[in-house]
C-alpha cells in the first residue's frame, strides 16, 4: 500500500543547524492494521508521516501510495492521489472552528466528487453516529470539547472511505478516558485499512499496534510485528477504584452512614448537620462534588487492566450510503460561479467588527470613483470643451488690418470666403414670452458661417433657411446657451424650442431660427450677404480690444445705443426710410450722407471731410437725407465702407475652407501664415488644462493609491488571520486552485457589495456636481462607463491584492503552512 525507497529529508540544509530529519528510510507498509511510528520527541515521526501523506516534500528518494509515486510531482497531482487514498487525523484536530460539525465532515465528501445532498447527509450522519458525535452535528466545531473535536476529525478522515488513515498523535491533546475511546475507534477502523499512527506513548502503541516502527534521529532503529499486549495498564485519572484504596472506614451515626476511602491519611474535620431533612456539610476546605455532570467517577471495585475486548465490537460498515461503483476522484469544491455565492455567504458570517471594516472598502471605492472620474474627465477632451469657432475656419494674422491682405487670403486656393475677426457673433435672445420676463434676455454666441456650407444631412431639426433673416443654429451653440441657465426662466431648455424663435442684433431686423444643425461645431449659419452688417452690429469681443480707432464710430453696444460719437451705418439698411434731399447717395468708399439738419453748418458742407473715420479714413459728405424717423442723426456710407472698417477693427481674419489643412499650405505658399482653428483651440485648451491636469492627476493618483493600499492592507491582515484555515484545507486535501477560488469568491463578493455602495454614493454626489456647472463637467466624467471602469479597477486590484498573500502561502507545502499557523 505504501512504499518508501531511500527517503531523505533535511531541514535547514547546508546550514549550520541542518537536521537530517528523515535519514535514508525505506519501508513497505501493509494494506491494513495499525502501524505505529514510535519515538522520542523530535525524532522525526511527524516529518516522516507528513512525507508519506503528501503534506511535505522530501529531498531524495521515492514514496509510493497505492502504487503511485507522490514524490517529485506537481502538487496538484499529489493532491489528487492523497485525496483518493488518505484520510488525516491530527493532534490538534485541524477543524474549521466556525463551521458546523456536519460541514466539517461533509467537505471531505465534496472533495471526492460527491454532490448528491442526500448521500452526503446520510453518509455524514452515519459517520457522526459511529464516532458518537451525532447529537452535536449542528454545533460549531469550535464549541466542542477536545474529545468531541477529535471524533469530528476522525469522522472527517473516514467519511470518504480512504484506504489509508494517517493519525499524528491523535490522542496527544486528550485526557485518558478520551484517549482510550478514540484509540478504540481507530482500532476499529484498522480492520480493513491501514492506519499509520504516530505516538510517543509506548503502552498505547503496544496495546493497539500490529506493527511498531521505532525511530531515532530520523532513522528507523527497529521495525517489528507487535505481539500485542493482551491488556493495557492504563490508569484513568478520572476514575477512583474504591476497593484499591488503602484506608477504608465505615461510620454510622444518627441514621447517616458515611464510607471513607483514602490513599493517604488526611487531617480533615468534617461536620455534617441535618436540619428539616436537609443535609449540610462543612468540610472546612476543598472538596469536589460528584454528580451526573462531573467527569470523576467512583467505582466500587478493584482496578483491572483494559483487555482486547474493548475494540472487538462491531466494525464500520463503509459501504453504507456510498453510491455504487463509487471511485474517489478529486472534484473542485468551488466552481468559478459558486465560489462567488459562497463568498457572499461567508461575508454574512463575518463578525460585526469585520463587517465594520468593510466600510473602509466603501470609502476606498468612493475615492477611487472620484479619482477615476477626474482622470477620465481630464483626459477625455470633448469638442464642446474647447471649440469656439466652426472647425472649417483658418485664422490668418492681419496686424496691419489690411484689406489687401484680406483680399489676398480670400483669393487663395481652397479659401471660400474671409471674414474679419474670429467669426464669433453674439445674438440676443429676447425672453419677452411673458409679461414678467419681458426685460430678460439671453445670449446666443456662435461662429458665423455662410449658409451655403450648411449640409442638409446635418440638420437636426427644423428646416433649411430659404428666406433672408432666417438662420440655423448648431446644437453646440444651444448647449452653451442652456448651460447659462438664463433660458430656464421661460422654460427654454430644449433644442426644438428654439425653432421659430427670434434673435436680435442691435439696429438690425430680427433673425428667426428655422433650423438646428448637428455638425459638431458651434456654428450659426447666416447668409453671406449679411456678414458685413452683422459684424458691424455685433463685432466679436476681440474687435473691442483691437480697435485702435474711435470706438464710438460704427460700434454699437448690445443695447443698440451709440456709445459716444455718431453711428455710421450701411446706407442699404435704411434706404427705405431715407430720402436724398440734396447731393447723392453714398456710392464710393468713404462717401457719406448726413441728416439735412446739418446742411447749414460750415463744417458739414458737401465736399467737406468729417470724422469719425472709417477704416482710418475721414469721410467725405456727398449728400443730405431726410428721415422718416424723427431726430435721426446717423451717418450713412456704402456697405463696402463698412466692410473695410470691419477689417480695420480686427488684427486677424477668419478664412473659411472645406479643407482647412490644405488651405494653410496654400496660404503659406503665398507668404501668409494661417492656423487651423480646430487644432489651435484644442492645443490651447489642452495646454490650459495641462497644468491642472498634472496636479489633478497626481492628486487623483495619490487618492487612488491610498485607497488601493488600504484595500491591500485590509485584505492582507484579514488573510494573515486565515492562514490556519488555509493550512487546514490544504492538509485535508483541498487543491490550490480551490483555495484561490475560495478567496477570489470572497474578494469578488466584498468588492461587489462595497464598490457598488461606494461608487453609487459618489456617482450620486458627483452627478449633481457636474450638472450644476459646466466647469466641473469638463473636469469630471460621471457616467456608467467611469463607474464600470472604477469597479473593474477595484475588482482587479482587490483580486491581485487579496490573492497575492494567498499565492505566497500557496508556495509552501501543507505541512509548512500548518507549522507556520501553529506558531
Ligand atoms: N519546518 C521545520 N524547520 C526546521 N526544523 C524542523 C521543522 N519541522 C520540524 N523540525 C525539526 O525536525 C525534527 C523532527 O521534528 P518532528 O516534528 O518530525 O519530530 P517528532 O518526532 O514528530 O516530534 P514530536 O513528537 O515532538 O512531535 C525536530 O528537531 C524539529 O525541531
Amino acid at each position: 500500500m505504501i512504499r518508501l525507497e531511500k527517503v531523505n529529508k533535511y531541514f535547514n540544509r547546508h546550514k549550520a543547524n541542518q537536521i537530517h530529519v528523515i535519514d535514508n528510510t525505506s519501508l513497505e507498509l501493509p494494506e491494513s492494521g495499525i502501524v505505529t511510528l514510535l519515538g522520542a520527541s523530535g525524532s522525526g515521526k511527524t516529518t516522516l508521516l507528513n512525507a508519506i501523506g503528501g503534506l511535505d516534500r522530501v529531498n531524495s528518494g521515492s514514496i509510493f501510495v497505492d502504487g503511485q509515486r507522490i514524490t517529485r510531482r506537481r502538487s496538484g497531482r499529489i493532491d489528487t492521489i492523497r485525496n483518493a487514498n488518505i484520510g488525516y487525523i491530527f493532534q490538534n484536530f485541524n477543524l474549521m472552528d466556525d463551521q458546523t460539525v456536519f460541514d466539517n465532515v461533509a467537505v471531505a465528501l465534496r472533495m471526492v466528487g460527491i454532490r448528491n445532498r442526500e448521500i452526503i447527509r446520510k453518509r455524514v450522519h452515519y459517520c457522526l453516529e459511529a464516532v458518537g458525535i451525532y447529537a452535536q452535528r449542528n454545533k460549531n466545531a469550535g464549541a466542542l470539547s477536545g474529545g468531541q473535536r477529535q471524533r469530528v476529525a476522525i469522522a472527517r478522515a473516514i467519511v470518504k472511505n480512504p484506504k489509508i488513515i494517517i493519525a499524528d498523535e491523535p490522542t496527544g491533546n486528550l485526557d485518558s478516558s478520551n484517549t482510550l475511546e478514540i484509540m478504540n475507534l481507530i482500532k476499529k477502523l484498522s480492520g480493513d485499512r491501514l492506519v499509520l499512527l504516530v505516538t510517543h506513548e509506548e503502552n498505547i502503541a503496544e496495546f493497539y499496534s500490529d506493527r511498531i516502527i521505532r525511530i531515532r534521529d530520523g532513522r528507523v532503529i527497529s521495525d517489528e510485528e507487535n505481539e500485542r499486549n493482551s491488556t493495557l495498564d492504563y490508569q484513568l485519572e478520572n476514575r477512583i477504584y474504591l476497593k484499591d484504596m488503602p484506608v477504608q472506614n465505615h461510620m454510622n451515626s444518627q441514621g447517616i452512614s458515611v464510607d471513607v476511602y483514602a490513599d493517604r491519611p488526611v487531617q480533615s474535620a468534617i461536620k455534617l448537620a441535618v436540619r428539616g431533612g436537609n443535609l449540610f456539610i462543612d468540610t472546612g476546605g476543598q472538596f469536589s462534588v460528584i454528580d451526573e455532570t462531573s467527569d470523576m467517577e467512583l467505582i466500587d471495585d478493584h482496578y483491572s487492566a483494559i483487555d482486547q475486548s474493548v475494540f472487538e465490537s462491531s466494525a464500520f460498515d463503509y459501504s453504507a450510503c456510498l453510491p455504487e461503483n463509487f471511485r474517489a476522484r478529486y472534484r473542485s469544491v468551488y466552481t468559478p460561479l459558486n465560489c462567488i455565492g459562497k463568498g457572499f455567504a461567508s461575508i454574512r458570517k463575518f463578525r460585526t467588527l469585520k463587517k465594520l471594516l468593510l466600510i473602509g472598502f466603501v470609502i476606498a471605492a468612493i475615492f477611487a470613483f472620484y479619482a477615476v472620474s477626474h482622470i477620465v474627465g481630464i483626459l477625455d477632451v470633448q469638442r464642446g470643451d474647447f471649440m469656439k469657432t466652426d472647425e472649417h475656419y483658418v485664422t490668418v494674422a492681419n496686424p496691419g488690418k489690411s484689406a489687401a491682405l484680406a483680399k489676398k487670403a480670400a483669393a487663395t486656393k481652397d479659401a471660400a470666403y474671409v471674414i474679419p475677426g474670429n467669426s464669433t457673433v453674439t445674438f440676443t435672445v429676447p425672453m419677452n414670452d411673458y409679461y414678467q420676463t419681458a426685460s430678460l434676455s439671453g445670449q446666443l454666441q456662435g461662429s458665423m458661417v455662410s449658409q451655403e456650407f450648411l449640409d442638409k444631412d446635418r440638420l437636426y431639426a427644423g428646416e433649411m433657411p430659404e428666406k433672408s433673416h432666417q438662420i440655423v443654429v448648431d446644437k453646440m451653440v444651444l448647449k452653451s446657451f442652456f448651460a447659462q441657465k438664463t433660458g430656464s426662466a421661460i422654460g427654454l431648455t430644449k433644442y426644438r424650442q428654439f425653432l421659430g424663435r427670434r434673435v436680435t442684433l442691435p439696429g438690425l431686423k430680427a433673425y428667426t431660427v428655422v433650423g438646428i444643425s448637428d455638425c459638431g461645431s458651434p456654428s450659426i449659419f447666416v447668409r453671406k450677404s449679411q456678414f458685413t452688417d452683422i459684424l458691424a452690429a455685433a463685432p466679436s469681443e476681440e474687435a473691442q480690444e483691437n480697435y485702435d480707432g474711435d470706438l464710438g464710430t460704427g460700434y454699437l453696444s448690445e443695447t443698440g445705443t451709440a456709445e459716444g460719437g455718431t453711428q455710421v451705418r450701411n446706407y442699404d439698411l435704411a434706404k427705405g426710410s431715407l430720402k436724398i434731399k440734396s447731393g447723392h447717395k453714398p456710392e464710393k468708399n468713404y462717401e457719406v450722407i448726413v441728416n439735412s439738419s446739418h446742411s447749414e453748418e460750415d463744417k458739414m458742407k458737401i465736399g467737406k471731410t468729417i470724422t469719425p473715420k472709417m477704416n482710418g479714413r475721414k469721410l467725405t459728405i456727398v449728400g443730405y437725407y431726410t428721415s422718416a424717423k424723427e431726430g435721426e442723426d446717423t451717418y450713412y456710407v456704402t456697405k463696402h465702407t463698412v466692410a473695410l472698417d470691419n477689417i480695420h477693427k480686427q488684427k486677424k481674419l477668419s478664412v473659411y475652407s472645406e479643407d482647412p489643412e490644405t488651405l494653410v499650405e496654400n496660404l503659406a505658399a503665398k507668404g501668409l501664415t494661417g492656423t487651423v482653428n480646430f487644432n489651435r483651440e484644442k492645443e490651447a485648451y489642452v495646454k490650459s488644462v495641462r497644468d491642472a491636469l498634472k496636479t489633478s492627476l497626481i492628486l487623483a493618483g495619490i487618492i487612488l493609491l491610498i485607497s488601493l493600499i488600504e484595500i491591500y492592507l485590509m485584505l492582507r491582515s484579514s488573510f494573515l488571520s486565515r492562514i490556519r484555515e488555509v493550512g487546514i484545507l490544504r492538509a485535508i486535501g483541498l487543491k490550490k486552485r480551490d483555495i484561490y477560488r475560495k478567496f477570489a469568491g470572497e474578494i469578488i463578493a466584498i468588492t461587489v457589495i462595497t464598490a457598488t455602495v461606494g461608487i453609487g454614493i459618489m456617482y450620486y454626489m458627483m452627478y449633481h456636481l457636474v450638472s450644476f456647472s459646466s466647469y466641473y463637467k469638463s473636469l469630471y466624467t460621471v457616467s456608467p462607463l467611469t463607474a464600470g471602469i472604477t469597479f473593474l479597477l477595484i475588482l482587479v486590484f482587490n483580486l491581485l491584492a487579496g490573492l497575492l498573500p494567498v499565492a505566497t502561502v500557496m508556495r509552501k507545502t501543507p505541512a509548512q503552512i500548518l507549522a507556520r499557523s501553529d506558531i
